[in-house]
């Protein structure tokens, strides 16, 4: 991707209050999530609010070598014409992923059970995860792999036909391994059940049963088990997606922090799978508001308002994790200025995220003044109580190929004296390619 080649460094200075009104673009997952789908429907599927970060046009880009047809109309809506279950067509270059996690291993399981040989390749971030979680279940349902030393990218895989169903209990919390198994199970012959101890966000059961796959979940003490019966045919849906809740993070945090800030963030997703972080903020002292609660394709969406507020230092239930796995680098941003000490734990999936999140955000932040101590499972972090962080001079924080990171750190540096200069602002691009506009538009309002 261009991004890895063409570091943009930004210093984010201190400056006016965040007001008025911004608008968070599609959710991420929502959106990988429609453009599969709709690929493996028979007939047309219209998706509106599509994401358009490079993360979910990796997605795009594979699924059109495996024979889709994915276009944008002119007013913003993408169309894809679908292939059905069990028509995908070998692709005849290798799937370039780029930096995304989620394209890579949905596309696993969606390969999987298709009778085609798929080469998976990423930038450096992606070929240092962990690609094992997915191989292992994958390969009990007959596909075959051949992957760089430690099961990373790049990697070659065949599916079989017909795929072998399983019934797999997942062994971490993990959406992207659930999901990549059940998709799998799309194409395969019976039931393929999914046992998942821990609940992580659900886009995956909602949307298939949406397409009408014959998907059921129960739960039983708090462990869901997920049952797909295969050789599905998947009915075309015409799909809105909602605003990406990990994306209005950034600047829910950021008016928290900055004092004089009223801002208002429409249109954000708040699944209860994926929306722990703002419960953690009010209960921290954050003032967030719910305006305008309704529902958008089937998800929960409300707009935010959100006003300068002091915060207070709070030990983070572990539980909760899954359902804001992606919103802690932001939230050790809003601890570094609570008053008291914030403690997290039970956050080794941080470790093998685009970069170790732990490890980054310890530094980042001691690089801009904050208090951390990084300890293996989580950070814990003594917060200024509400005093600017001093911010970065003469050097500039790494953000390691991570997106997350960058944001994080851009919020920081609204909050502190003297700014805090990134090393690299290209990778924003992969989830929210128009975070520097509307930053530049709630800063003028
Ligand atoms: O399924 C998904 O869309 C995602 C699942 C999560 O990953 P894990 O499954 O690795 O926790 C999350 O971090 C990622 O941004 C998107
Ligand atoms: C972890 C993330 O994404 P992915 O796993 O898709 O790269 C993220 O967006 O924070």
């Amino acid at each position: 991707m261009s991004h890895a080649n063409t570091p943009t460094p930004r210093r984010f200075q201190p400056g006016a209050p965040l007001t008025g009104r911004i608008a968070v673009p599609g959710d991420k997952s929502i959106s990988h999530r429609s453009l599969m789908f709709g690929a493996l429907a028979v007939g047309r599927t219209t998706a509106k609010g599509l994401l358009e970060g490079e993360d979910v046009m990796a997605t795009a880009a594979a699924l059109r070598a495996m024979g889709a047809a994915i276009v944008r109309s002119d007013d913003g809506t993408w169309i894809i014409d679908g292939v059905g279950v069990g028509g995908l067509l070998q692709p005849e270059t290798a799937l370039e992923m780029g930096n995304s996690g989620t394209s890579t291993r949905l596309l696993m399981g969606l390969v999987a059970s298709h009778g085609v040989t798929a080469t998976f390749t990423g930038d450096a971030s992606l070929s240092k995860r962990p690609m094992g979680r997915v191989t292992e279940p994958l390969s009990l349902m007959g596909a075959d792999f051949t992957s760089s030393p430690g099961g990373r990218l790049p990697l070659t895989m065949r599916g079989a036909h017909p795929a072998v169903p399983i019934e797999y209990r997942l062994p971490v919390a993990s959406a992207q391994v659930k999901s990549a198994v059940l998709i799998a199970g799309l194409n395969t012959p019976g039931v393929t059940r999914v046992i998942e101890p821990v609940a992580t966000r659900d886009h995956t059961e909602r949307m298939l049963t949406g397409f009408g796959a014959d998907l059921s979940v129960e739960e039983i003490d708090g462990t869901r088990i997920i049952d797909i019966r295969g050789e599905a045919e998947l009915k075309p849906q015409d799909i809105i997606v909602p605003g990406d809740p990990s994306s209005a993070a950034f600047f829910v945090v950021a008016a928290l922090l900055v004092p004089g800030s009223d801002l208002i963030v429409a249109n954000v997703g708040l699944n209860p799978t994926r929306a722990a972080l703002f419960d953690v903020l009010r209960a921290m002292g954050g003032s967030i508001e719910e305006l305008d609660r309704r529902d958008v394709g089937g998800e929960p969406v409300a707009d935010l308002r959100v006003r300068h507020s002091e915060l207070s230092g709070i030990e983070v239930d572990p539980a909760v994790a899954p359902a804001m796995i992606d919103e802690f680098p932001v939230l050790f941003v809003a601890a570094s200025l609570a008053r008291g000490r914030t403690v997290t734990t039970g956050l080794d999936e941080l470790r093998v995220k685009e970069s170790d999140r732990l490890a980054a955000m310890a530094e980042a932040l001691t690089l801009a003044g904050a208090n951390i101590e990084e300890r293996e499972d989580g950070l814990v972090i003594e917060g200024t109580g509400g005093e600017p962080l001093r911010g970065t001079s003469g050097e500039r924080v790494t953000t390691h190929l991570d997106h997350r990171i960058a944001m994080s750190m851009a919020v920081a540096g609204l909050a502190s004296r003297d700014g805090v200069e990134i090393d690299d602002t290209s990778p924003i691009a992969t989830s929210f390619p128009t975070f520097e506009a509307l930053l530049a538009q709630a800063l003028a309002a």
